[in-house]
């Protein structure tokens, strides 16, 4: 009796705990392994990694975005029929995303994130971690051991040698994939496409909901 009060107490807390939510949508997943898979995003604000070709610099303020709570999140989610949620941002890890994602998965989702890995503290419970290092800030190597798919943003050739030194550090089953920065398309694909061709245990990713015109 004691501990089933004490339960629903935490519970409670758990609900009402808050982030800086930019925006919130029902899509089709664009981009990785789950790519064409309908998924709920939640991007929420804050991010001080600084990429300057960043697609979403309006989501960089901790400050400036709507409120919402743990259980807000989780009725918009439910209200369409997909069952992947995606959590990302600005920069997720900014926030304790232990409430957020132990809430969507009591509730029957699957819960994966797109990351840069960089935070103090790695939180959540993860179904999915992408994860997205960048040259502008270390990531927090917390995050190697749960790595499912790494997805590097090949801006400059360079990239493509700079995404080979992160390879050793993951898990042996985890995903390598290059994603053109998309205004660099035209210059980069074709030397993603022959690096992929030389060394298949990498693969492309593309924005493809850009294609498609959607969020
Ligand atoms: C906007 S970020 C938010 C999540 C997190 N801050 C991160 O960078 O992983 C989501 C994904 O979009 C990628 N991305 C951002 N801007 C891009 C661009 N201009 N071209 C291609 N990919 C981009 C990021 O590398 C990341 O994989
Ligand atoms: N459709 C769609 N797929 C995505 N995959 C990762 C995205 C992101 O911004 O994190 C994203 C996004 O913004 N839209
Ligand atoms: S880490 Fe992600 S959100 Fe932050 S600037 Fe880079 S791409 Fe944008
Ligand atoms: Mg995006």
């Amino acid at each position: 009796m004691q501990s089933n009060t004490k339960d629903i107490k935490s519970v409670v807390k758990r609900d009402a705990f808050e982030y800086p939510v930019m925006e919130s949508f029902y899509t089709i997943q664009g981009e990785g392994k789950f790519q064409g898979h309908a998924a709920y995003f939640i991007r929420l604000g804050g991010c001080d990694v600084g990429c300057h070709w960043c697609d979403v610099k309006e989501s960089w303020p901790v400050d400036t975005h709507p409120i919402k709570t743990v259980a807000e999140l989780v009725k918009e989610a439910s209200a369409h029929p997909g069952r992947i949620v995606v959590i990302t941002g600005g920069e997720p890890l900014m926030h304790d995303l232990n409430p957020l994602t132990e809430a969507l998965q009591e509730a029957g989702f699957r819960t994966h994130i797109e990351t840069s890995g960089v935070g103090k503290q790695i939180t959540g419970i993860w179904d999915w971690v992408c994860f997205s290092p960048k040259k502008f800030k270390e990531p927090n190597p917390a995050i190697f051991p749960l790595v499912n798919e790494l997805k590097v943003v090949i801006f400059h050739p360079s990239d493509i040698v700079w995404s080979e030194t992160w390879t050793n550090k993951l898990p042996a089953k985890s995903l390598w994939l290059m994603q053109p920065e998309w205004s660099k398309q035209a210059d980069m694909n074709p030397l993603i496409v022959q690096f992929v061709k030389e060394n298949p245990r990498w693969q492309i990713s593309v924005q493809t909901h850009k294609f498609l015109q959607i969020p």
